[in-house]
């Protein structure tokens, strides 16, 4: 049996969060959040550059109960690698209530992909974050997309607003609905009307295929306040751009938690309060509505959608 040491400093997540103020709409889907072994049942992965605490399937579909949510969206952690099985475990013990983002190598075979296909998967990540991954030649991700877009899956990208420059030409090449994570990161002591974020905005605007998880103030905000001790009106400071992107593209935006919020370094945010911080950004039922609802089951429920209300 596997027993990791968790990295240094690592903070674990909330435990008994509380009743969110904000009720979610019927049917609404968490999704970005993650599970983490347990350890001893779903080892991490050898090239890891964390360790977490575990995060199970019981105590990710727990939090879904008390937060109101319906859904979750499972997303592969890189503390997992490519081996995507207690994304996939969760999945299939949901009973349709998740579905899945894996990572996948170019090794994996057609067998392979349709049974991640048949366990609820329907999307891979890319990671550009350097400090999480190591590098992969973009023409192995390309063939990657190009298989995964023949099972109508979508590709998750992740990254830091410094490098989408750079990233550009790989990202608008990508054959298939591209979904952004955390809104590219912006940093959020820059104007949201900036170079650095209108690039973003640009990106969206000139690429109908791309959308945005509206995800993590608690991992972009600089000023706080913490969501925590009743806090209703956590990261200000993050509000004008998750605001600007829902209001500019309400049909392609989605949210989540980022359960269990893996290496945060400053505060562990209670996620009763991370809910009450989604109408400061959709601010009226109709985007509440298409944020949390319309979008997420278009994207990850197709053959249900517009049927959930
Ligand atoms: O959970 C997230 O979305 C963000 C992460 C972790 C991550 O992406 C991963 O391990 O796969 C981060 O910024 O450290």
């Amino acid at each position: 049996m596997a027993n990791f040491e968790k990295t240094p400093g690592w903070l674990d997540w909330y435990s008994g969060p509380s009743k969110p103020t904000f009720q979610v709409p019927a049917g609404a889907v968490d999704a970005h959040c993650h599970v983490f072994g347990p350890g001893n049942e779903f080892p991490f992965a050898p090239e890891r550059k964390y360790t977490p605490c575990d995060a199970s399937k019981a105590q990710l579909f727990a939090l879904r109960d008390q937060l109101g949510f319906a859904r979750n969206v499972i997303v592969q952690a890189t503390c997992h690698g490519a081996d995507n099985s207690a994304m996939v475990d969760a999945c299939k013990a949901s009973g349709g209530k998740a579905r899945g983002v894996a990572t996948v190598k170019r090794s994996i075979s057609d067998e392979e992909l349709q049974a991640l296909h048949d366990a609820g998967v329907r999307g891979v990540r890319f990671n550009f974050v350097k400090r999480l991954v190591d590098f992969t030649p973009k023409d192995e991700l390309l063939e990657i997309a190009g298989r995964i877009q023949k099972l109508g899956w979508h590709v998750v990208i992740y990254f830091e607003a410094v490098d989408l420059p750079e990233l550009w030409d790989f990202f608008t090449s990508l054959p298939t609905t591209v979904v952004v994570d955390h809104m590219g990161r912006p940093d959020v002591s820059k104007p949201v009307d900036g170079p650095e974020f209108e690039l973003f905005l640009k990106f969206m605007r000139e690429h109908k295929n791309v959308w945005s998880k509206v995800s993590c103030p608690e991992r972009l905000s600089i000023t706080g306040p913490k969501a925590l001790d009743g806090e209703q009106n956590a990261y200000q400071d993050v509000v004008p751009f998750a605001r600007r992107v829902v209001e500019e593209f309400p049909d392609r935006v989605l949210w989540g938690t980022d359960w269990p919020h893996p290496n945060l370094k400053d505060h562990m945010p209670d996620d009763g309060l991370l809910v009450d911080f989604i109408p400061h950004i959709a601010p009226t039922e109709e985007l509440q509505r298409k944020l949390l609802v319309d979008n997420p089951m278009r994207l990850y429920w197709p053959e249900e959608s517009g049927k959930e209300a």
